[in-house]
């Protein structure tokens, strides 16, 4: 076992109640050892290390000010609380983080009483706070105490954090929303908004006076109030516009040293003790902080394999084949060198989604436009109204964020708007928060859309050049998180004809239609199938819509049976196929039809073999559900 940091202040501490009893300087060495801690826990579990070492400092304080459970402490995305799950009584599991039946590597209701309300999508923080603290004041069965959201600079970029600070603002609530602005989100963040913040952090003199003058001086500790009286009486006769914040409502203190614990603590503890309405604090941290190889990352350690705590090194699993974003992107950047009209925009993922090539070789046509898919969706609607070719780069799961601005702005108007949707099926460590289950239900049953799926690297390929060539409606094509196949890739890729599948192998009895990565697993299954004398054929449907109707009736004629499998939710590719089986008769011929999707269940973090096992979509299962609908029972039970 490596070694573990020592730890003898935080060994006293199996609750935030036990933080209490510390003194101001025991909460430093708290704050130093929770982050060796943390350090030491993400070393053996990968996760996102440099947002939660970033707030070590805040979470010791808010804990040590405010009271949860009954205070609501609701971390925006969630992704830095590994430090909160350490002094809530989850030290025990820290080092299941992210794994099969461990600690999610979220904030979840079901694992804490300290994690009041779930997150892993940004923006949600103070909307959920201000619920908490309106239950409050109308009475709240359950007790409500204070209400703290805590919201990264990046987050901040997103619709929904305005609109709910316009709602607090207006009902007046006594709330917090601590905004820890470490000019990062993933990578650098991008936008107005951004440099605001900047120039606020910038100007930190300057808002000492703007405090003083609005007064604003009773939220500063005493040791500061001093400073902010002498500028007050500086700045007699100046005039000052407020921060925005203090424009929606909300009164501004800050910016505050997220790092030090004699600037949290009073600070903390003064607008504890007077706020009666919502409250922003502008806390200035650094991601990453406390660990060199994070502080010195590109990214600040957002997102890290497990490491040598020594060196930083991280231990990555070598590759077999190019991940599918790469090709997507690499396809991407090839097809915007010959067509001017080729439009990238990600919604603060350039490196997760691919993007990130196209913006160095095309940054005038490639945009990060943050936190901010309903914006992203949007955009790329007009960019399409306007003849370009948009490709709105954005993961399935965060998608769901821009599903009015899909259907009301790209769908009804049939712009011709294209969704590379990658991680979509089951991701792995990040779990249901980031499951890429809905987009072929979500996609697929708005009219016009053309609703694509890779079955490995090489149909990604195809399914790019398609779409950039498609301009008579909205077209998507998902692809996975991770490695592809490994099969050969083309020089380049071709058009697809539209709505039209391929036989991949030729069989008798029963058909197996795949849409997606799951075409491989399979395959895997029609060859233990064969050493049975089975022989099913096997097609690889490429549209979810269109249906190839030709391709799909003719399966159904010449088999007795017919199975479709995809990675997605139930309501998806099969219940469009069955639609289309039961419009056409088909199962009047007495055709036996099954359908295999994800489970209409949610599926928690694991490696993605054993969610996809978990699911009933593995090699075997498909192997199983053949032998099942085939009847034949005295095989079954050997699979
Ligand atoms: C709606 C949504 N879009 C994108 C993401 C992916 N994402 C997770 S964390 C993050 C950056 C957040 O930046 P910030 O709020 O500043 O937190 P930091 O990591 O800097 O602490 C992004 C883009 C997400 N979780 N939710
Ligand atoms: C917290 C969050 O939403 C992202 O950091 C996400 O975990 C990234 O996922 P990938 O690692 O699949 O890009
Ligand atoms: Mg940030």
């Amino acid at each position: 076992m490596p070694d573990r940091p020592k730890t003898p202040t935080l060994d006293r501490v199996a609750s935030p109640a036990d933080l209490k009893a510390l003194g101001d300087d025991d909460l430093s060495s708290l704050a130093d050892e929770l982050r060796a801690e943390t350090i030491s826990a993400v070393s053996e579990t990968g996760g996102h290390l440099g947002a939660g070492l970033g707030v070590v400092e805040l979470t010791v304080a808010i804990h040590a000010v405010f009271d949860t459970p009954r205070d609501k402490l609701i971390w925006d995305v969630g992704h830095q609380c590994y430090p909160h799950k350490i002094l809530t009584g989850r030290r025990d599991r820290i080092r299941t983080l992210r794994q099969k039946d461990g600690l999610s590597g979220f904030t979840k209701r079901s694992e804490s009483s300290h994690d009041p309300f779930g997150a892993a999508h940004s923006s949600t923080s103070i909307s959920a706070a201000l619920g908490f603290a309106v239950a409050r004041d109308l009475g709240a069965p359950e007790g409500v105490g204070d209400a703290i959201a805590v919201i990264g600079d990046g987050a901040m970029s997103a619709g929904m954090a305005y609109e709910a600070m316009n709602n607090a603002g207006h009902l007046g609530k006594r709330l917090f929303v601590i905004l820890n602005d470490n000019e990062m989100s993933i990578a650098p963040p991008t936008g107005a908004m951004s440099s605001y913040l900047s120039r606020l952090y910038a100007g930190a003199p300057f808002q000492e006076l703007k405090a003083a003058a609005k007064g604003a001086v009773s939220f500063l500790p005493p040791r500061f109030q001093e400073g902010a009286r002498r500028a007050k009486e500086m700045i007699k006769g100046m005039t000052f516009g407020g921060t925005l914040f203090e424009e929606l409502g909300l009164s501004y203190v800050g910016p505050i040293d997220g790092h030090d614990m004699e600037s949290l603590l009073p600070v903390l503890r003064a607008v504890k003790a007077r706020a009666d309405g919502p409250v922003l604090i502008h806390v200035v941290t650094r991601k990453g902080k406390g660990y060199a190889p994070a502080e010195d990352a590109a990214d600040k350690g957002h997102g890290v394999s497990k490491f040598d705590v020594v060196t930083g090194e991280q231990k990555k699993a070598p590759s077999n084949a190019p991940s599918y974003t790469s090709v997507f992107g690499g396809t991407l950047v090839d097809l915007a060198a010959r067509d001017e009209r080729i439009v990238g925009v990600t919604a603060a993922m350039p490196d997760g989604t691919g993007l990130t090539k196209m913006l160095e070789r095309f940054p005038a046509r490639t945009f990060d436009v943050g936190i901010a898919e309903q914006h992203g969706v949007t955009f790329c609607a007009a960019l399409a109204a306007a003849g370009m070719r948009p490709f709105c780069a954005i993961y399935s799961t965060f998608l769901q964020r821009g599903y009015d601005q899909v259907v009301h702005d790209v769908a009804l108007q049939g712009l011709p708007v294209r969704f590379p949707i990658d991680r979509a099926g089951l991701v792995g460590a990040d779990g249901a928060t980031h499951a890429g289950a809905y987009d072929i239900a979500y996609l697929a049953n708005l009219p016009g859309f053309t609703v694509m799926a890779a079955a490995d690297e090489a149909e990604l390929m195809h399914m790019t050049v398609t779409a950039a060539a498609h301009d008579e409606g909205p077209i998507s094509f998902r692809f996975p998180r991770g490695e592809g196949v490994g099969v050969e890739l083309p020089e380049r890729g071709e058009i697809l004809p539209i709505g039209k599948g391929r036989i991949v192998r030729e069989g008798s009895g029963v058909a197996i239609l795949s849409l997606g990565t799951r075409l491989s697993h399979a395959e895997a299954a029609c060859e233990a199938l064969a050493a049975r004398g089975i022989a099913p054929t096997l097609a690889d449907a490429r549209f979810a819509k269109p249906l190839d109707r030709e391709l799909i009736l003719d399966l159904a004629a010449r088999h007795d049976a017919l199975i479709t499998v995809e990675e997605g939710a139930v309501g998806g590719f099969g219940s469009h196929v069955a639609q289309l089986l039961a419009e056409e008769g088909v199962f009047d011929g007495g055709l036996r039809f099954r359908m295999m999707t994800l489970p209409d269940r949610i599926i928690d973090q694991a490696s993605p073999a054993d969610m996809y096992a978990l699911a009933g979509l593995s090699a075997d299962d498909i192997e199983r559900q053949v032998l099942d609908v085939l009847d034949v029972a005295s095989l079954r039970g050997r699979a």
